[in-house]
């Protein structure tokens, strides 16, 4: 396999309920580069994503991550890898700051770096009101916009958004989009789930389509042209009318 990739995902399977979620799903990923990973309902991306954080082994497979076997050494995604699930696993009694201190240090940063780091993700995502504020009286939108912060305050070199729109409203998806471009540039690699496919035209260089927990498509897209057959490929794999 090569070690170029910042990832590599190489056969990797995962059965859940005794059935199988994902399999044999294959693909690279480079500094970077934004992915974004589509599918309809129960098609396996949070699964995949699962795997891919270290939250959840693989039955088979092997998954690279900087050169290194991340199966074996899941203590890896501690510093690599920033993940933002499905719904973000808040501390209600935990203060903004509180988190984001929290979790720079579950990332390894010392008490001073990550102080700095939380105060540095807070002016970035403009938390600054909110600071203050416990976790158990934020708006729905607000919860979210800390997990993301969560995932980013250690700066990884991966970053997993499962769905990371959900209930933010036009002026912070917006700013979502900046904030991924942005990283991206810097340098990240990010994988993005979304169901909402004009999300992926606009932020992502290549797209992956799973259907049945398999891959079923994984190329590049290329502006205007790109949505229209981007939708096009997703309705003829989700609806069993592909070639
Ligand atoms: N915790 C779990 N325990 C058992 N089975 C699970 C679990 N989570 C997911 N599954 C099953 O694994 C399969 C893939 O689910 P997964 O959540 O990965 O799909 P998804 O593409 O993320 O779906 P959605 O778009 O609805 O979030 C489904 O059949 C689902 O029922």
């Amino acid at each position: 396999m090569s070690t170029s990739h910042l990832l590599n995902v190489d056969g990797v399977s995962r059965r859940r309920s005794g059935r199988e979620a994902v399999t044999d799903v294959s693909f690279s990923l480079n500094r970077g580069e934004v992915l974004g990973l589509l599918g309809v309902n129960g098609a396996g991306k949070s699964t995949t994503l699962s795997m891919l954080s270290g939250a959840l082994r693989p039955d088979h497979g092997r998954i690279e991550l900087d050169g290194q076997d991340f199966i074996a050494h899941p203590a890896l995604a501690r510093q690599l890898v920033g993940w933002l699930p499905e719904s973000a696993p808040l501390w209600p009694e935990l203060s903004v700051e509180e988190h984001l201190v929290a979790f720079a240090r579950l990332r390894g940063a010392a008490r001073q770096a990550a102080r700095r780091a939380a105060q540095s993700i807070i002016a970035r995502l403009q938390l600054g009101d909110l600071r203050q504020r416990l976790a158990g009286v934020l708006s729905q939108g607000q919860r979210q916009r800390l997990g993301l912060a969560c995932a980013l305050v250690h700066d990884p070199a991966l970053i997993i958004l499962d769905e990371p729109a959900n209930a933010l409203d036009p002026i912070q998806a917006g700013e979502l989009r900046k904030l991924i471009r942005e990283r991206a540039a810097a340098g990240s690699a990010v994988i993005l789930s979304t169901h909402v496919l004009a999300e992926v035209v606009a932020v992502c260089d290549r797209v992956a389509i799973l259907h049945e927990g398999r891959l079923r498509q994984d190329a590049p897209l290329r502006g205007e042209q790109g949505g229209t057959s981007l939708e096009a490929a997703f309705f003829g794999i989700a609806t069993g009318t592909s070639a």
